[in-house]
Formats: C-alpha cells, sequence, structure tokens
C-alpha cells in the first residue's frame, strides 16, 4: 500500500490533497477490518487521521493547511479500505457571567480513534441534525435531513485492541454514524429523502 506508506510517513501532514472526493472507488466500497496486534502502519494512520482532525478544527493551522472543519474522518476518504475512523467532537466554549466565552474544562466531548467500529444494537426512533450533514468527500452542499439512528450502541477496538462498547446520542451518534458509513461505502445523502429532503417521519428527533 503505497498510499498508506506516505500518509503515515513521519513528516506527513494529512491535507484535502489526501482526501478522495465523490466518484473515487473507495468511498462506494466496503472496508476491510484491520488485524491485531496492529501494525505499526495502522497505529500511525490513526493518528495521523487524528492530527488532521485536530488541524482542521485549530484557526490557524487550518488556514495554513486550508482545511475544511470536521469532527471525523474514515480511511476510506483517504484511498484506503481500512475499517479505522477517527471522531473528534469540540466541547461548546463556555460562557461566564459577563457572557465571555470560557475554554471548557474538556476541550472535547469524544476524541475517539476506532478501529473496526460497527453498531451492534440502535433506537428504534430516528433522528437527523437540524440543519444537515457536510462530508469533507463531497464539495457541494447538499440539503436535507440525513436520517439515522438516534441513539446507537457501538463496538470498536482500541490501538491495544481493547474491546471497547459505547453507547451514543445526539451530535456524536450523528458523526460516528457518518464515519461507519464511510466504511460501509455510505454516503450521507443516501439517507435523505429523495421525494422531500425535509420531510419529519415517524417521532423523528430534529437535533439542533
Ligand atoms: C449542509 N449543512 C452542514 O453541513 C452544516 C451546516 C451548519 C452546521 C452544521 C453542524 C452542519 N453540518 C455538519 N457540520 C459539521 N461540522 C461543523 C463545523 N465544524 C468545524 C468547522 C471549523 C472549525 C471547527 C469545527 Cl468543529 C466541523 C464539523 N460536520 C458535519 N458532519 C456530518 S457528521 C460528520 C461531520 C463532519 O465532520 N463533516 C465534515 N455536519
Ligand atoms: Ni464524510
Amino acid at each position: 500500500q503505497e498510499i498508506q506508506a506516505k500518509l503515515t510517513a513521519a513528516a506527513h501532514l494529512i491535507d484535502m490533497n489526501d482526501i478522495v472526493r465523490e466518484g473515487y472507488p473507495t468511498l462506494r466500497e466496503v472496508a476491510t477490518e484491520v488485524d491485531f496486534p496492529l501494525s505499526q502502519e495502522d497505529i500511525i494512520l490513526g493518528e495521523k487521521m487524528m492530527e488532521f482532525l485536530r488541524n482542521s478544527q485549530d484557526p490557524v493551522m487550518a488556514e495554513k493547511l486550508g482545511l475544511r472543519g470536521g469532527v471525523g474522518l474514515a480511511a476510506n476518504q483517504l484511498g484506503l479500505t481500512k475499517r479505522v475512523i477517527a471522531v473528534l467532537v469540540p466541547n461548546d466554549p463556555e460562557v461566564d457571567e459577563e457572557g465571555n466565552e470560557v475554554a471548557p474544562a474538556e476541550a472535547y466531548k469524544m476524541q475517539e480513534i476506532m478501529y473496526n467500529a460497527k453498531v451492534v444494537s440502535h433506537s428504534v426512533q430516528d433522528a437527523a441534525l437540524e440543519v444537515g450533514e457536510g462530508c469533507l468527500s463531497v464539495d457541494r452542499e447538499i440539503p436535507g435531513f440525513v436520517v439515522r439512528h438516534a441513539r446507537v450502541t457501538v463496538e470498536y477496538q482500541d490501538k491495544n485492541g481493547e474491546k471497547k462498547k459505547i453507547r451514543l446520542k445526539g451530535f456524536e451518534s450523528m458523526c460516528v454514524q457518518h464515519e461507519i458509513d464511510h466504511t460501509n461505502g455510505v454516503m450521507f445523502y443516501d439517507h435523505i429523502n429523495a421525494e422531500n429532503p425535509w420531510a419529519i417521519q415517524d417521532g423523528m428527533l430534529v437535533i439542533k
């Protein structure tokens, strides 16, 4: 895998040139599970993906590297059919009594490099982000509710091979489902109602 060799080189910083766009085959392929113990390359790949998300959310680095902001990334988006995703969801800044923004105690609500992630159970109730979804591999706005499970239980392994089981709701639930979709060759707009993109059906939760 010469792609992975390039991405995991010590001096390499993943940027938008490394992110494949709609039409690139790996966005519609089902990725392969990674074996444990992980190779150094697969450990470094996860770390480089997380570093990209941190840079994409940092105004200075995002500007310097020309990055779009993201809270999730899947290896399929780097041209690799491996079940590796990274999720970095920031906490909202707190506001003090004078109304000044104060950095939250914990910078991130979620920070996970997930290997072989899968949804093992989910709520009957659906949910969607009120404002729709974006994707770093999609260079256009596609309006509409991206209908997903409101709450999911996700099993994955961390870089040490530890099996983890987490329950998610809200924005994090939407993000992790979006990234797991990528490892299954599914794009966010596959979940938008073609007839009426803003239809709210069967008790669907709208997430602000
Ligand atoms: C069409 N309207 C819209 O897209 C949309 C429009 C408005 C609001 C939202 C909330 C929308 N939706 C949406 N916004 C995001 N970001 C908001 C900005 N943010 C960010 C940007 C810069 C610095 C730091 C950060 Cl934190 C990065 C994340 N991310 C996702 N998704 C869908 S799930 C995976 C996740 C993803 O990482 N996409 C690249 N959707
Ligand atoms: Ni995406």
